[in-house]
């Protein structure tokens, strides 16, 4: 990459385009000897219309790798783009802007406003935001993570697979440019969870949406195009067409070599 002579070079994802790209990123958190590289000059890619995991041990920086390409953290040195736009030099009401327009995100609690049905929850992003829902897409959305019949309930009289499902819909109804998950399986059984994953990856095969996932689950992992893997604070290894077979024999190989807690 041109603008980072300095920096590793980029570890490529497998598409045309990147939705989202990190360029010599870090990001360090206090200073003297409280100071601690939570990203230590990460180049990635993540390519549109392609689903991608991020793993690695306890303390990696997975998640500050995905809140400084989601704008929820700021950087220390290097670039964080989504899309055409660098996030550095945006202003908070510009990052709020493009947090709604452009991001769609998935967290381990599903944060659903209680009061409001599914589908107040889903388009909520979007009444905020002024804008009207595209209905046959957010139809699209809904077919996708199967919630067609639930749409008038409330979240107390839904599953937590089902509330994750919701909160997978509303994360895709404003047609994000890119969606971030963190841990979205962590608080479901496996089947739920397995369910919210085909979710996901349906989302990217059929509708061409661009997903990042941090997951410590090879089993998750395994749902997506491309997994990699920090350790350190530091991209180390990527492994295309995973499975879960695959993803922990890297982990293993990590482990025996030292280069993970
Ligand atoms: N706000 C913060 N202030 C100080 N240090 C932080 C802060 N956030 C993260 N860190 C540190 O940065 C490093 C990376 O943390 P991060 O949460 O990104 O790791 P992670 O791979 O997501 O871990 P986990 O899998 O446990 O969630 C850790 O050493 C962590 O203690």
């Amino acid at each position: 990459m041109s603008q980072a002579a300095a920096a590793p070079a980029p570890i490529h994802a497998p598409a045309s385009a990147a939705a989202a790209r990190a360029t010599g990123l870090s990001k360090v958190y206090g200073s003297g000897e409280t100071r601690v590289v939570a990203l230590d000059s990460v180049s990635v890619e993540f390519g549109r219309g392609h689903f991608t995991a991020i793993m690695g041990p306890s303390g990696s920086g997975k998640s500050t790798l995905m809140h400084c390409m989601a704008g929820l953290d700021s950087v220390s040195s290097g670039s964080a783009r989504i899309g055409d736009t660098e996030l550095a030099g945006l202003d908070d009401r510009r990052l709020t802007r493009l947090r709604r327009d452009k991001i769609g995100f998935v967290f381990q609690a599903f944060n659903l406003l209680p009061t409001l049905t599914a589908y107040e929850n889903i388009t909520l992003p979007m009444a905020i935001a002024g804008r009207r829902p595209d209905q046959a897409w957010v139809s699209a959305v809904v077919r996708t993570v199967g919630l067609a019949g639930r749409l008038d309930h409330r979240p107390s009289q839904l599953s937590g697979g089902q509330q994750q499902r919701v909160a997978v819909a509303r994360a895709l109804a404003s047609r994000p440019e890119i969606v971030f998950a963190d841990e979205p399986t962590g608080n479901l059984d496996s089947r739920a969870g397995a369910e919210i994953l085909g979710f996901l990856r349906e989302s990217v095969r059929e509708l061409g949406q661009t997903v990042v996932m941090v997951t410590h689950d090879p089993v998750a992992a395994a749902h997506a195009d491309r997994v990699v893997f920090l350790a350190d604070g530091r991209l180390t290894d990527e492994l295309l067409a995973p499975t879960a077979e695959r993803v922990l024999d890297r982990m293993r190989l990590f482990d025996a070599t030292g280069r993970t807690s």
